[in-house]
């Protein structure tokens, strides 16, 4: 497998640097993020820089791990070793006479790039806010009317769990849920089994722990569906990194009404946690939008929850 180091350059405007491939290369004529493989002994980060300066005549200043993503090619498997470039030295330049352009990331069109680049994009749209609507809410009507709040509040990544109900019960909500997301283009992780997600035609579904533990290598059956998973430790957070989900949600952090009887992370142990594993990983367990920051300067992605959103 060859391992690559790729970076998102971003600049002040929310822009990402792109750079057209040539069309004699591997994946050649697409766009890509600019980088290049790692050589013998040579550690990422260096390779990184090595490349960039290559590549753009810029001097990375800081460079943080973002995700890591595993594609097979037919003809070659690659490892992307994503990091985020927050700041460099010099003006970017296409050194090897390659068109380059910035570039807003919702913007950024996946058909244009190698398909190892789709997890990538995924990952740099991903919001900062993922509430979850469950029956602590409220019945069936209130959980329904809690996620019309959270979708004209402007959340545009929710989860929808109600464990007790059956699963006929819980295939008939889910779906209000589904298509009432579909309409205001809002994506909407069905909490469940695997099978019952599937059989819903969810096109994102949250995991428990329990399950990614068991899925153990399944995941290949799986295209075109966005995972998410709950975890609470190293070994949880490793495996649903294998499973290949878009992210995590690690809890809890602090004390909360639903979390009884489990101990706190703290927000010490969390940091070192989310950054074992280069995942977006959300703070869950007594966080909320108030939170961002101190979530973010602890190694989170974002921060997830129920009651704290929405009211
Ligand atoms: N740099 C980069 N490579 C990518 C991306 N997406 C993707 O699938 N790849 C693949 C294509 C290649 O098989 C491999 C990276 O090779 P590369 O052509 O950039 O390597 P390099 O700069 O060292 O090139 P060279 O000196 O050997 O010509 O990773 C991406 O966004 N950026
Ligand atoms: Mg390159």
């Amino acid at each position: 497998m060859l391992k690559v180091a790729v970076g998102v350059i971003k600049n002040q405007y929310n822009e990402v640097l792109i750079s057209k491939r040539s069309k004699k290369a591997h994946q050649g004529g697409l766009w890509e993020f600019p980088g290049g493989k790692v050589e013998e002994g040579e550690k990422t980060e260096d390779a990184l820089k090595r490349e960039l300066l290559e590549e753009l005549n810029i001097e990375v200043l800081t460079a943080v791990p973002f995700i890591q993503v595993k594609h097979d090619y037919n003809d070659i498997g690659v490892l992307l070793e994503v990091y985020l470039v927050e700041s460099f030295q010099g003006k970017a330049c296409g050194m090897e006479g390659q068109p380059i352009k910035w570039l807003a990331i919702d913007s950024l069109e996946k058909s244009s790039f190698p398909a190892a680049n789709k997890a990538i994009i995924d990952a740099l749209n991903l919001p900062r806010y993922y509430p979850i609507v469950d029956e602590s809410i409220g019945a069936e009507e209130e959980m329904l009317r809690h996620l019309k709040t959270l979708i004209s509040g402007g959340y545009t990544m929710i989860q929808w769990r109600a464990k007790s109900l059956n699963k006929s019960g819980f295939k008939h909500l889910a779906e209000q849920a589904m298509a009432l997301c579909k309409r205001n283009n809002v994506r909407l992780f069905i909490n469940s089994s695997m099978t019952d997600a599937l059989e819903m035609n969810a096109e994102a579904i949250h995991l428990s722990a329990n399950e990614v533990l068991a899925m153990k290598n399944k995941a290949s059956s799986l295209e075109g569906v966005l995972l998410a998973a709950s975890c609470h430790n190293e070994q949880e957070l490793k495996a649903a990194k294998e499973l290949g989900v878009l992210f995590a949600v690690l809890s809890p952090v602090c004390a909360t009404q639903t979390h009884i009887g489990m101990k706190p992370l703290g927000w010490p142990q969390f940091k070192s946690l989310s950054e074992a594993v280069p995942l977006p990983v959300f703070a869950l367990g007594g966080v909320g939008p108030e939170t961002l920051d101190k979530a973010l300067s602890n190694g989170a992605y974002g921060v997830a929850g129920i009651r704290a959103f929405g009211r």
